[in-house]
């Protein structure tokens, strides 16, 4: 099977560097720089420095070249996905989508953004608890390939299972979608609980409070709980809650120590997925009618509109309540 992969930010790299070890890999970049340095260096400097690339990699600025693939990971940051695809050769290749977030505007998730741009393509969903760096360097990794078509997840995941990466496959797309979107945004808020100093057990509560609201949206939009109750959920919540690996977490840290969104995200070149996904899970959720007030808090301070003592104190005073609820 030969794999295209569309996006080569430490991801993207990082999967090509998988998927190279199964068969023929081919990844396309956006910048030429990041092309130059991977043909010339067997390296992204750009966004995945210090790790050696397999020279069996081939590299192409053409999204042309991607033609005749058997299956297209999807890499690109969740904004730009729907453009991306849409300037990609797809048809009726499938796609195996590796973002995670929510599209602003038309509040989709991924997959219903691919439905809607490639709609003959088959779709399937790879999230969880993985670090690139990590990935690329070869370190233990497992990971949920979620897919409708059965036989379609099991022939993905064989294609790109290795010794020290596990996919486990699922039937549940929009489970393994909601929660990577959420996630980031929630590891945003933990960051903020790091930063501003609130202590182990403070960041304990964020992360079950945070489960909770992951499942209640999961729940309303049709995710199955076990896979919530996952790699792709609570275990890359847990993940992305407690490392300066993760960007979403240093993110919030920066929040936390006072500094403001505005100046966090300016000029960055690396995605915090979480920062444009929170304005756009608060308003699904409030139209889905789901409580979720650490993602509020947190698409809150993104936008400037509260302070993280204003964030922490509306946390805290909110009514008792019973925790199932
Ligand atoms: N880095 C990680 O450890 C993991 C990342 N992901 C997800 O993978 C997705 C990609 O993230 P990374 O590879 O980490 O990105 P990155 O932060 O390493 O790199 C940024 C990416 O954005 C692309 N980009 C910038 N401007 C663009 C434009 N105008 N049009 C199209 N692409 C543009 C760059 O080419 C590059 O691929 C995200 O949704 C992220 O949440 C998922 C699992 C692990
Ligand atoms: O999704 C990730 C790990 O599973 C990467 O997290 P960050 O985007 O926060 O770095």
């Amino acid at each position: 099977m030969r794999i295209g992969v569309i996006g080569a930010g430490a991801w993207g790299t990082a999967l090509a560097q998988v998927a190279v070890q199964g068969g023929a890999a081919c990844l396309w970049a956006f910048e030429p720089d990041v092309v130059r340095s991977i043909r010339e260096e067997q390296e992204n400097t750009l966004y995945l420095p210090g790790i050696p690339l397999s020279p069996a990699i081939r590299v192409t600025s053409d999204l042309a070249d991607l033609a005749g693939s058997d299956a297209l990971l999807v890499v690109t940051p969740a904004q730009h996905m729907r453009a991306i695809l849409a300037g990609a050769p797809v048809g009726t290749t499938p796609l195996l989508l590796c973002a995670k977030g929510i599209e602003a505007g038309s509040m989709a998730l991924m997959s219903e953004v691919a439905a809607e741009v490639c709609p003959e393509a088959p779709i399937a969903v790879l999230s969880g608890p993985t670090f690139a760096g990590e990935v690329a360097a070869g370190l233990p990794t497992a990971i949920t390939l979620a897919c409708e078509d059965a036989a379609l997840a099991d022939r993905l995941a064989e294609r790109i299972a290795l010794p020290h990466f596990r996919p486990y496959t699922s039937h549940d797309v929009i489970g393994a979608e909601v929660g990577g979107a959420v996630k980031n945004v929630l590891a945003i808020g933990c960051g903020v609980v790091e930063g501003a100093g609130l202590g182990r057990n403070a960041r304990a509560a964020l992360i079950a409070r945070g489960f909770a609201e992951m499942s209640r949206f999961g729940r309303a939009r049709g995710a199955d709980p076990a896979t919530l109750a996952g790699l792709a959920g609570l275990g890359d919540l847990v993940l992305t809650c407690s490392s300066e690996q993760s960007r979403n977490f240093t993110l919030g840290l920066g929040l936390g120590r006072g500094q403001s969104a505005a100046s966090l995200l300016a000029d960055r070149r690396t995605v915090a997925e979480g920062a444009a996904t929170a304005p756009v899970l608060v308003e699904a959720a409030r139209r889905a009618g789901v409580d979720m007030p650490i993602a509020q808090a947190v698409a809150a301070l993104i936008a400037g509109e509260m302070t993280v003592e204003e964030a922490i104190g509306a946390l805290l005073t909110r009514p008792l309540k019973n925790e199932a609820q």
